[in-house]
């Protein structure tokens, strides 16, 4: 029997070391880990209710990119929004958002039959914590945003700073793409 609720697949990608694990685990199991273990991929569920609507997450914890590192097919066919996410203390984490970001979108371009493609981003900056170690202010993550169309949101996954939010703001911007408004304007739309 089908679960009820609204079944969404989520990517969390981003270079290495950022906290891609952290910030899953702090949402799906509500711990931090402190110690540090690449990942190779994993993928974690949870349910949520958000404005009265009952969700089915998956969320895909990838391995750390690097500018080299090819976009597995896994992480591009079923998935409902990305999070790109970077860390504060790390600008080169910050730099390859845009190139994560442009190689999601030239891999989904071919799988899409030429129709159009919309994919839902949001971006993240994350280890707010340690702000005395910060290299990419608020601002930068902000232009970012703005720059792509994208929602921008800062966290710590170490003390559960806007985790909950995050998650939301992922949501409600992939219902946007699948529930469109009416006058809807994005740079995220690929014809
Ligand atoms: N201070 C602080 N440390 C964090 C935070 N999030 C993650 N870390 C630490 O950063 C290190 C890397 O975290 P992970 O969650 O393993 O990072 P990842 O992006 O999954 O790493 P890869 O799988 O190698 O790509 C670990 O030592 C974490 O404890 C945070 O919000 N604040």
């Amino acid at each position: 029997m089908n679960k009820p609720g609204i079944s969404r697949k989520l990517a969390v990608v981003g270079a290495r070391g950022v906290g891609k694990s952290s910030l899953t685990a702090r949402y799906t199991q509500e711990k931090f880990l402190d110690s540090y273990y690449p990942t190779i991929e994993n993928q974690f569920s949870k349910d949520v209710t958000i404005d009265k609507k009952l969700y089915n997450l998956e969320i895909l914890d990838t391995a750390g990119q690097d500018e080299y590192s090819m976009m597995n097919d896994k992480h591009l066919i079923g998935i409902h929004g990305y999070i790109l996410i970077y860390s504060v203390t790390s600008r080169s984490s910050f730099e390859l958002i845009s190139t994560i970001r442009e190689k999601i979108v030239d891999s989904i371009i071919p799988l899409s039959d030429g129709d159009s493609v919309d994919i839902p981003f949001v971006i993240v900056g994350n280890k707010t914590d340690l702000n005395a170690l910060r290299q990419v202010p608020t601002t930068e993550g902000e232009e970012l945003g703005k720059k792509f169309n994208c929602p921008f949101i800062e966290v710590s996954a170490k003390d559960n700073i806007n985790v909950d939010k995050c998650f939301k703001l992922v949501l409600t911007t992939v219902n946007k793409f699948i529930d469109p408004p009416i006058s809807k304007e994005s740079n995220c739309s690929i014809v």
